[in-house]
């Protein structure tokens, strides 16, 4: 797998895919960077008149419950069940689930449409699971990656899906997948909307490869590298913001390789 992560960025770079994302009011600009970043094309668009002809011009579909409204919520569930119907890849992102129930409904209903992937942190990916053991408080994690792997495995059995749980360990999980990546850095969680950032990425990569764990593993590999790079020389959360964004953008492979830490 390892070999393969750098010829999987030059194909999203190459592919360009159309990714239609339906998220958060607090991200959809850093998203829609982070995608262009890469060398994907992102469209924000959650009209229930068009949501679902959008969802099929599109190679890839990134669904983010953020900052959920009823509105919104049909926009998702429609969205979501074209991709399924179409057979399209795409990512539910769980913002602060288990917050509240309006929430959690919320996640349960998108599931039926069996996500490719889901990408949440600890907290979150737990609360997918009903693991109760650490309460969640809000959109930010209160575990570590490695307490949520057993919910992972569970729910990546129950909806035949993968997933990524994100933190200081990234951990992608599935049904024979299991892969550890050590990179990122813990300024990132200063920083509104890099997890949301990281999905949307995901969501690019799915879109063009083929063997979805590799996909994940490479866009995650791809983000938090560049997070931990920017990390070095920014002067705090603001600049990482900008400079997560060029290194995304102007990463080498060198770089990519030298700093990369899976398992
Ligand atoms: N403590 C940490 N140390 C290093 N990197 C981190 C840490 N926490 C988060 N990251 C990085 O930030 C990315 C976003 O993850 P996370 O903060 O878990 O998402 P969310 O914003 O959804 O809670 C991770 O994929 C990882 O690269
Ligand atoms: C703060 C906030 N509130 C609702 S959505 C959102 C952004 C969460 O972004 P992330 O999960 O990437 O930190
Ligand atoms: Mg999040």
């Amino acid at each position: 797998m390892e070999n393969n992560l750098w010829k999987h960025i030059k194909t999203v770079r190459a592919q360009s895919p159309l990714v239609h994302n339906i998220t958060n009011f607090v991200v959809m600009n850093n998203t829609a960077n982070a995608l262009l970043a890469v060398g994907a094309s992102p469209i924000m668009a959650h009209a229930h008149a068009e949501v679902q002809d959008m969802t099929s011009i599109c190679s890839s579909l990134v669904v983010n419950i953020g900052t959920l409204d009823e509105y919104w919520v049909k926009s998702m569930l429609m969205a979501a069940e074209k991709a399924h119907h179409l057979h399209k890849p795409w990512i539910l992102d769980p913002v602060g689930a288990g917050a509240t129930p309006y929430r959690n409904h919320t996640i349960s209903a998108l599931l039926g449409y069996k996500p490719t992937v889901i990408r949440g942190n600890a907290s979150e990916i737990m609360a997918l699971a009903k693991d109760n053991t650490t309460p969640t408080k809000g959109v930010d994690s209160t575990a570590e990656s490695n307490e949520a792997i057993v919910a992972a495995k569970m729910i990546a059995k129950e909806y035949d899906t993968l997933v990524c749980i994100s933190g200081k360990t990234d951990i992608i999980v599935g049904k024979d997948t299991l892969v550890y990546l050590n990179n990122g850095d813990a300024l990132m969680t200063k920083v509104t909307g890099l997890g949301c950032s990281s999905t949307a990425v995901i969501g690019a990569f799915i879109a063009v490869i083929e063997n979805k764990a590799e996909a994940i593993t490479a866009a995650m590999a791809l983000f938090s590298i560049a997070g931990e790079l920017a990390a070095r020389q920014c002067a705090g959360p603001g600049s990482l913001q900008v400079q997560l964004l060029d290194k995304l953008h102007n990463i080498t492979e060198q770089e990519f390789s030298e700093t990369l830490k899976i398992s």
